[in-house]
């Protein structure tokens, strides 16, 4: 019996067409028989031609519903998950609506601009027996996947350090308007939330996800530079992110890996932007008498951007009654939000206010 998820889109602007541009895509284009998607209503904050003009661009098939409001698109009774579009500052009101309206919900990061009000979202939507997940789509991707399950079985020993970096060596002077939700503090804007969080996201996939959930604990310490986190020994991490220079200047991992696994028996190199991985390496240290072979495995995403897979699993959990995804609980999410304001704590900002 195939599972199909009914969605109801918040915003039409850069994501959200890209999101839903994904759900259209035929699921057995990517494997996926078991679930399908339904756009079946999108929503403007501005004006509902805006969401009709979203609908006529992507031909969405019908029947799909434009609304000129978010709040009509959670009152609508053919939308069962919402997928939340808009800048990260109103990310918490907007979840807020839709868990009200008694809506699953999918909410693109960073999920909130502190962990307070992540909490506080959690919180309700256990209340109300909701789904709830922060959009992180690298996280279900095949290759992500694979590089948790080679960790989780031992092939470069035990983990001590993660590096990680997601910049994209761009000029905000010239290349967004000060408006630009890029920059833009009104809009939470700056590199830490936007793109930071694919940073600490490889650290915590690979040094707390890959733990028993029983043995997961926040990291022990931070400084501006570093995350340590405990392991069976003690882990650290670096997680970098910046505008102005770029992880792989020349696009084609020249300048190295965008994360660097550092295991006491190898290495496992991860290429391409740190929110779409395409290939890793595996470099396995070397043994007296014994050759190694460093492995190359490619994982392109074939037809669109990946975010279907984020799609999948929703569906997937739906189906199965579950509040969460074992991919991304709700917990992690919550202690990333804790990293991500302990960094702005050090590094002076006020964004940590509860709103
Ligand atoms: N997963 C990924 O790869 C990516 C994720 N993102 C995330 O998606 C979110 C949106 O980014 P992006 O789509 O690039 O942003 P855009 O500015 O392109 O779109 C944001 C949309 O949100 C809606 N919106 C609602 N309230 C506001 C408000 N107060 N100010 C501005 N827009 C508002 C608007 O749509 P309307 O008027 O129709 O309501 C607007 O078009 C961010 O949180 C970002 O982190 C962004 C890019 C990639
Ligand atoms: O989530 C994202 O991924 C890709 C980036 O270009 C974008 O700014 C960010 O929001």
């Amino acid at each position: 019996m195939v599972f199909d998820l009914k969605w109801g889109i918040l915003a039409t602007g850069g994501i959200a067409e890209t999101f839903t541009r994904d759900l259209l895509i035929a699921p057995e284009k990517r494997g996926t028989t078991d679930v399908t998607h339904t756009v079946t209503a999108v929503g403007s904050s501005s004006k509902k031609s805006s969401a009709e003009s979203f609908i006529d661009r992507l031909q969405i098939p019908s029947p799909v519903t434009a609304y000129g409001s978010y709040e009509e698109v959670v009152k609508d009774p053919a939308v069962q998950a919402v997928y939340i579009g808009s800048p990260h500052s109103h990310h918490y009101q907007h979840a807020m609506l839709a868990l009200h309206a008694g809506k699953h919900v999918l909410c693109e990061k960073a999920l909130t601009i502190n962990a307070a009000q992540a909490k506080r979202l959690f919180e309700l939507a256990k209340q109300k027996g909701l789904f709830f997940m922060e959009a992180v789509w690298t996280r279900f991707f095949p290759l992500s996947i694979q590089v948790r399950e080679l960790i989780q079985n031992g092939a470069i020993g035990e983990v001590l350090r993660v590096v990680s970096d997601l910049s994209i060596g761009v000029h905000p002077e010239t290349e967004w308007s000060l408006d630009h939700r890029m920059v833009n503090k009104d809009l939470a804007g700056g590199a830490l939330l936007d793109l930071g969080i694919y940073s600490l996201t490889w650290v915590f996939q690979i040094l707390y996800h890959t733990l028993p959930r029983s043995q997961r604990k926040p990291p022990i310490s931070h400084c501006l530079a570093y995350v340590t986190l405990p392991g069976n020994g003690t882990s650290t991490a670096v997680a970098m992110t910046a505008f102005r220079v770029g992880t792989d200047p020349d696009g084609h991992g020249s300048a190295g890996p965008s994360i660097k696994i550092q295991g006491t028996k190898g290495h496992i190199h991860v290429f391409g932007p740190a929110f779409a991985p395409q290939w890793y390496r595996v470099i396995p240290s070397s043994q007296p008498n014994e050759p190694t072979t460093v492995q190359d495995v490619h994982m392109p995403v074939p037809e669109g951007r990946g975010m279907f897979w984020e799609a999948d699993e929703v569906a997937r959990c739906l189906r199965d009654g579950k509040l969460e995804s074992e991919g991304l609980p709700w917990e992690e999410s919550l202690v990333i939000m804790e990293v991500l304001d302990e960094v702005r704590r050090q590094g002076g900002t006020d964004l940590l206010r509860e709103s």
